[in-house]
């Protein structure tokens, strides 16, 4: 019975970074050769990045990747390495797995089942491969074979799932693969992160080395890779069921090995789908325990796996995008705190996880880092926060707005708009020849407020060369409470995936408990008692968001049973009638529902012209990834009642 040491890689990409790709890569490889590993599974599409998008139709794109795929195999000695490429076979492109042993290219094993749901759309780059297609491409190196094949390797057979593959139920290769005879395969992946998904994939892990009865080795890509989705970085070995090892998720480091000895039944197999690869599988080591994070089993799962996932999105963007830092307009309410909050935590844990010398050697193209000397200069180079108070701005918000600045450490301004807002209404009232009021003007006099706030703090981005963060979250996005040009105005919303009943939760969480129960941010109880407010009426108006719309929590269920239930308006109106029909009647329930579906309706543009978000959840208003609606239609609201 051979023992033989799997390991799983999990990368931080950049797409069409063929350098860094390719750099990443060997040094994941190495590390797996030095410590004795057989087997080297390595995420989907990594020599490109998954997320390369049109630029998969580029054939520079495959013909690129493919140089690279050449220059890996004089580092692959007496190691057997899965690589992700794409591969243009017949005119048709293919995601491909490379299997790389001992300086051969072996073979080039495609997916045969492509992702095309939600956040992915691989059906408008790659075609799926036929289960039991088998075939020679012709290539630099000669005939090579490509399609459904295993691969055998010093008395081992091995085959692969890629990602979705692993999804089909009863239509998974590994159940073709098991009957095949197959006793370890490897499932390259790039799964994005949303809430609890993890669970899912490590199931379909351990299902899969059930119906092999044998090992199962997964690796994800980590971070946030492209701009949008942000990957945990998850990787696991299992072995009949049982998990030898697992990633932590979220690392702020470029990769992450794990490693485990498997006692794997050896077989003299036989079959024109097997492939012969020359490797002598090196002896494995003693290897240390790969075991989760502790916050996994935390019972604020939710919390975590937000403020761990948004804070490496927000991370990774800065870096990728080489900017210097990240501006916000701080309210002192909701939406801005948690965004100034979650750049805090990027901060921190990349601090925690690189020290100071690897976050200089990641910000390295920064003028300013060699002159930073603590960690608290460096989050107030960082992370600049600005007040802009008007005469509707209450001294809560301002005071809320001063107290987690201070609590973070920001670089924080204080100002007030007031004049421009004057000027600004003068210039028109002039030039239309009559003076505005609040009962005539209302939304002109408070969306004025809020666009007069953008130009400061855009300044405050050029000057730093910094980003400029939106604030809006997907409740707000649902029926376009936001000013375009104005609250919008940013270059990535960190929020807009995540309604805006749970940013309320997690910024008490965060006040009080905090990750892992220790990191938690005393700033955060002003903010923490405030009702959400835009203050941009005059403030004997008391103005509250809940009051122009609708309770939040009846927004946020109306929006998933319509867009993610794909429920009628009228179904809806019926499940918001069952659910609060004791706090409400059926007027005002009929009421919100209405003006739910009218304003969802009328505000499609305005999501169209969000800045890029995270997803986090299950779905997503996103028309560019998740959730498209026409821009011009009848509405919904007339559909309510049948
Ligand atoms: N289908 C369509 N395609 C393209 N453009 C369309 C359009 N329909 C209207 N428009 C345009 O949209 C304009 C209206 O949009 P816009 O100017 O943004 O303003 P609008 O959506 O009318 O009002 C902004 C709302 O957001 C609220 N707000 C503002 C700021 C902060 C907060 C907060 O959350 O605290 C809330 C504010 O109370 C108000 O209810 C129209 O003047 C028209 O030009
Ligand atoms: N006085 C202010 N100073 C600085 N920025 C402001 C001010 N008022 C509003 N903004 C900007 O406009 C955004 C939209 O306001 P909005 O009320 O939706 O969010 P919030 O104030 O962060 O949270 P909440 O809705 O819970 O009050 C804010 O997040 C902030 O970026
Ligand atoms: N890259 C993939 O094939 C991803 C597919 C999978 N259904 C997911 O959402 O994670």
């Amino acid at each position: 019975m051979p023992k033989i040491a799997i390991a799983a890689g999990v990368l931080n990409q950049v797409p069409l970074d063929w350098k860094g790709n390719h750099a990443r890569i060997i040094s994941l490889i190495q590390e797996a050769q030095q410590k004795q590993a057989g087997i080297l599974c390595l995420p989907e599409l990594c020599l490109t990045g998954y997320g390369c998008e049109d630029q998969f139709l580029n054939a520079h794109t495959s013909e690129k990747a493919w140089e690279y795929l050449l220059q890996l195999l004089p580092h692959t000695q007496h190691i057997l390495v899965w690589v992700g490429l794409p591969i243009f076979f017949e005119d048709k492109l293919y995601n491909v797995a490379a299997c790389l042993a001992n300086e051969k290219l072996i073979a080039l094993i495609p997916k045969q089942h492509l992702a095309n749901d939600g956040v992915h759309y691989e059906t408008r780059w790659f075609n799926p491969w036929p289960a039991h297609k088998r075939s020679f491409i012709s290539t630099s190196l000669g005939d090579i074979p490509i399609g459904d094949y295993r691969i055998h390797a010093d008395g081992i057979s091995i085959g692969i799932e890629i990602c979705q593959d692993a999804w089909e139920g009863e239509n998974r290769p590994a159940h073709s693969l098991a009957q095949r005879g197959v006793s370890v395969i490897c499932s390259p992946t790039a799964s994005h992160f949303a809430f609890a998904k993890s669970k899912t994939r490590q199931r379909l892990a351990i299902e899969g080395s059930n119906i092999i009865q044998g090992a199962y080795v997964f690796a994800n890509v980590l971070g946030n890779e492209s701009g949008r989705t942000i990957f945990d970085g998850d990787a696991y070995l299992v072995h009949q069921g049982q998990i030898l090892a697992e990633s932590k998720r979220f690392s702020f480091k470029d990769s992450q090995l794990i490693i485990a000895s498997v006692d794997i039944s050896s077989e003299t197999s036989t079959g024109e789908d097997l492939l012969q690869a020359d490797v002598d599988w090196p002896k494995p080591s003693e290897y240390p325990n790969f075991e989760g994070a502790t916050w996994e089993h935390s019972g604020n799962i939710k919390e975590e796996e937000f403020a761990r996932a948004v804070s490496l999105g927000l991370w990774d963007y800065v870096r990728k995008s080489h900017s210097f830092g990240w501006v916000i307009s701080l309210s002192g309410g909701a939406d801005s705190s948690a965004i100034a909050t979650l750049c805090y935590l990027a901060v921190k844990l990349a601090y925690k996880e690189l020290g100071w010398e690897g976050v200089q050697a990641k910000m390295a193209y920064i003028p300013w880092i060699t002159d930073i000397a603590s960690e608290k200069d460096f989050m107030a180079k960082i992370l600049t926060t600005a007040y802009q108070g008007t005469e509707n701005s209450s001294d809560q918000t301002r005071a809320s707005a001063k107290a987690l600045a201070e609590s973070i450490g920001t670089t924080h301004y204080d100002w007030n708009i007031d004049v421009l807002v004057k000027e600004y209404r003068g210039i028109i009232e002039k030039a239309i020849g009559r003076t505005l009021s609040w009962e005539q003007d209302d939304i002109t006099l408070q969306n004025v407020q809020a666009r007069l706030r953008s130009p400061s703090v855009w300044m405050l981005a050029n000057i730093n060369n910094a980003l400029l963060l939106a604030t809006s979250n997907r409740s707000e996005a649902s029926v376009g409470y936001a000013t375009m040009d104005g609250d919008t105005s940013g270059s990535i919303s960190p929020i807009a995936g995540i309604d805006k009943t749970f940013i309320r939760q997690w910024l008490i969480w965060m006040e009080k408990e905090g990750l892992d129960g220790a990191w938690h941010l005393s700033g955060l109880s002003h903010v923490n008692t405030l009702e959400p407010s835009a203050e941009l009426r005059p403030l004997t108006s008391k103005q509250v968001d809940e009051e122009d719309l609708m309770p939040y929590p009846i927004l946020n269920a109306i929006e998933r049973w319509a867009f993610f239930d794909k429920l009628s308006p009228a179904a809806c109106l019926q499940n918001l009638i069952q659910e609060y029909g004791s706090h409400f009647t059926e007027e005002q329930l009929t009421v919100f529902c209405s003006r739910f579906f009218r304003l969802w309706a009328r505000n499609q543009w305005k999501r169209e012209r969000y800045a890029p978000g995270f997803h986090v959840d299950d779905y997503s208003l996103d028309p560019k990834s998740w959730l498209r609606f026409p821009i011009l239609s009848a509405g919904l609201e007339k559909d309510i009642k049948p």
